[in-house]
């Protein structure tokens, strides 16, 4: 049945359907781009629907770690909430017991009271307007249990992770999203060391980069708390960057956490990067002996943890209410693949151009590489990616063979 959605402040509100949740959005035909495109940051209310899969990946987040975890009923910061619709899905979605939703603008605010209502959730949902920072703050001063901060705001989380780490006490989850792209892939350098403390630089790995730079801020700011910090979740997907990072206390650690990072070493030469943990010494270009172009430091471990995944995909694979299944599966199950293999993806075409042959196809290359007893895998970063543990002269002579160039 078609719902009725109430103006606000003289806007009309059109319904909109988004996992189990029913929500009254602003009408995206009044807010196109010359273009045609709907551009939410017009509206009064930021509300995404392409953030729709973020969202589906984070309901089953919740569920699949608090079932690991023997979490019942986890509670949820969402500290920059928009129309509400992330902190409602939680509450409907994910069984949380109590989400915290708050947002800095009144009409935010109303909006999210709308939405709260609609899905019969007020007795879970808390609602309240503020800046987000103070309200983290308060709760760590209630000795609130968290569970879960999620935290999804215009361009960088970065302002906001002390005060999200303050709230986490006890083993926790930080979640966070960046669309601040351009500097994290190193388009902007300045911004990238202003924002995130890191020697700045442009590889050709922009999205790996731009993952492993956030989740390596994330663990640096939680060993400065003395939290240990490991990357559950980590993933590049549309325009943003999503990471949930496991914080648990103990200075040892996070001495131990500290270990996962690195500096992104790279050869524009070669086209291949690996991992440098001495940025003073960080050693000669394993193909051509060329010093290496240096970003970080950056987080250098696993991008997921295997059995969280497998539990992702168990509550994915039932959840057909999702707004995107499909797709929430089948990032799940190649993140799978990826997870075991730490060393920064190969990009075959790069490897292709050095060798002035055609680029042959990134799924030969890994069946290649598999028979030859390495590991390898796809990668959801990038279509001409392949990531494996096999040393840049392999890929290089299996990438030569390969090659239809070379063929017959
Ligand atoms: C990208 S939108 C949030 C979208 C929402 N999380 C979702 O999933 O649809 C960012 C929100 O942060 C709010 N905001 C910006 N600065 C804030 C602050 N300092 N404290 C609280 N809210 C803030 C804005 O009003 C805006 O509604
Ligand atoms: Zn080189």
């Amino acid at each position: 049945m078609a719902m009725d959605c109430p103006a606000l402040d003289g806007e009309p509100l059109v319904e909109a359907r988004e996992g189990l949740a029913r929500l009254c959005v602003p009408d995206p035909k009044r807010y196109l781009r010359p273009d045609g495109v709907y551009e939410p940051a017009w509206a009064p209310v930021f509300y995404n629907p392409r953030m729709a899969f973020n969202r589906d990946v984070a309901v089953v987040f919740l569920r699949a770690w608090a079932k690991l975890r023997g979490v019942d009923e986890p509670v949820v910061v969402e500290p920059l909430a928009g129309s509400g619709v992330r902190a409602v899905r939680y509450a409907l979605e994910a069984g949380a017991g109590r989400v915290y939703a708050v947002d800095i603008d009144p009409v935010a605010v109303r909006l999210a009271e709308i939405n709260i209502e609609v899905n019969k959730v007020a007795d879970r949902v808390y609602l309240a307007q503020g800046d987000a920072n103070a309200f983290l703050h308060t709760l760590r001063s209630k000795k609130a249990r968290v569970h879960l901060v999620d935290l999804d705001p215009f361009g960088s989380p970065a302002p906001f992770i002390e005060a999200s780490l303050a709230a986490l006490r006890g083993r926790g989850v930080l979640a966070a999203t960046a669309t601040d792209t351009a500097p994290l892939t190193g388009t902007h350098p300045a911004a990238l060391r202003r924002r995130y403390d890191v020697v700045p630089g442009r590889s050709f790995l922009e999205k790996e980069q731009a993952v492993r730079i956030l989740a390596g801020y994330i663990i640096r700011r939680a060993a400065s708390r003395e939290y240990g910090a490991k990357v559950l979740l980590a993933y590049y997907a549309d325009y943003y960057v999503r990471v949930y990072v496991e914080l648990v206390p103990g200075a040892r650690r996070a001495d131990k956490s500290l270990e996962s990072l690195a500096y992104l070493a790279f050869c524009p030469k070669c086209g291949i990067a690996w991992y440098a943990s001495k940025p003073w010494r960080p050693g000669g270009c394993p193909r051509c002996g060329s010093q290496p172009q240096l970003i970080g430091p950056v987080y250098a471990g696993p991008l997921c943890d295997e059995k969280l995944v497998d539990e992702m995909i168990r509550v994915a694979s039932e959840a057909s209410w999702l707004s995107n299944q499909a797709r929430t599966l089948e990032l799940l199950r190649q993140l799978r693949e990826e997870c075991g293999l730490v060393n920064p993806h190969y990009r075959v075409d790069k490897v292709a151009s050095v060798l002035k042959v055609n680029m042959p196809s990134p799924r030969l290359v890994v069946e290649e590489l598999r028979r030859l007893g390495y590991r390898a895998t796809l990668t959801h970063f990038d279509k001409r990616g392949v990531r494996s543990d096999a040393p840049p002269d392999v890929i290089y002579n299996v990438v030569w063979r390969l090659s239809p160039s070379n063929a017959g």
